[in-house]
């Protein structure tokens, strides 16, 4: 659904973007996170046709961004991290705007309008000015403006950002229901945990280079060679120690009563062989459970001063 390939982006002589390479699957929750500076907003105001690049190459779904920006742009919701001031317009007046920019009019716009503050839990806002709605509601109204031409690439200029833990939580099932929806979601943030829980793939930016990118899984392990199991007995922990001890991809071990987390070098054959060793030697294991590492500890690792 988008493809970025070399983008550079200068501001005269400070070089923001320094050769992006991305690509973000069709129905992909794409967490695009770092730090402030490093380039998020950049990269998505060109990918949505607001700034040039200085070079590279964007495609989004197929077409070459840069060259046809008004086909691309057919595709692409964008959702600012500011949201500008509108007196004296009511909610739905608001969605009544932007549609009549698509073209959108008459009961296909009325439903379509209905449609959408429902999917942001605004329907009992309809009548209230934009003025009057908090920081989290305009979130949301915004949202629901990105939507009104039916986009199938949203991107999202850290959405999140202001809202209270109800509104996040809002604002995760909202982006389930995209994703039902066919829709594909690039979101960019600096608050990981914000994230964690949702996208199917992160990409990592840090002073205009991408860090890594991939899937969740593929991510944590490229960071992470090393996995950590958490192993829970129902007794003798001693003798479960003991056993890991003496297997050879086991590097760390540390026991909290009947439970031990164990660092090991490998992959699932590894966990398959290691449980296997516990059984055969009558150690009473009841759980198994890979430790997930969460995006703030691949944040902070990928992150950090060398
Ligand atoms: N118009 C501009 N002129 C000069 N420098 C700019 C301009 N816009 C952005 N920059 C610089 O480019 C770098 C990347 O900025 P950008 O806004 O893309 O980062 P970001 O990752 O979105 O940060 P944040 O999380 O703080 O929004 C920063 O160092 C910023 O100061």
């Amino acid at each position: 659904m988008l493809e970025i390939r070399g983008l550079k982006k200068n501001y005269k002589k400070f070089t923001a973007l320094k050769g992006i390479d991305l690509k973000v699957e069709k129905g992909e929750i794409f967490g695009f996170i770092g730090p402030n500076g490093a380039g998020k907003t950049t990269t998505m105001k060109i990918v949505c046709g607001l700034l040039s690049p200085t070079s590279g190459e964007v495609y989004v779904n197929g077409i070459n961004a840069l060259q046809n920006i008004r086909r691309a742009k057919q595709y692409i919701g964008y959702m600012p991290d500011f949201f500008g001031v509108y007196d004296n317009l009511k909610v739905t007046e608001y969605l009544e705007f932007y549609s009549s920019i698509y073209g959108i009019k008459g009961t296909e716009r009325n439903k379509m309008i209905e449609d959408l503050l429902e999917l942001v839990n605004l329907t009992d806002k309809s009548d209230f000015f934009v003025d009057s709605l908090s920081r989290g509601m305009k979130q949301k109204l915004c949202l629901a403006r990105c939507l009104v031409h039916n986009p199938e690439l949203l991107v999202l200029d850290e959405p999140a950002s202001g809202m209270d833990p109800r509104a996040r939580a809002d604002l995760k099932k909202i982006l389930c229901t995209l994703i039902d929806m066919g829709k594909t979601v690039i979101i960019s943030s600096h608050i990981l945990s914000e994230l964690s829980e949702v996208c199917t793939s992160i990409g990592i930016i840090n002073k205009g280079e991408i860090v890594i990118s991939g899937n969740v899984e593929e991510v944590t392990n490229k960071v992470y060679n090393n996995k950590v199991l958490e192993i829970e007995v129902s007794d003798s922990p001693d003798k479960a120690e003991t056993v890991l001890k003496e297997i050879d991809f086991v590097q760390d071990i540390n026991p909290t009563g009947n439970k031990l987390e164990v660092s090991i070098n490998g992959d699932n054959e590894q966990i398959k062989k290691l449980l296997k060793q516990l059984v055969i030697r009558d150690v009473p294991v009841i759980t198994l459970n890979k430790k997930t590492q969460n995006l703030e500890d691949i944040f902070l690792e990928v992150t950090k001063e060398a």
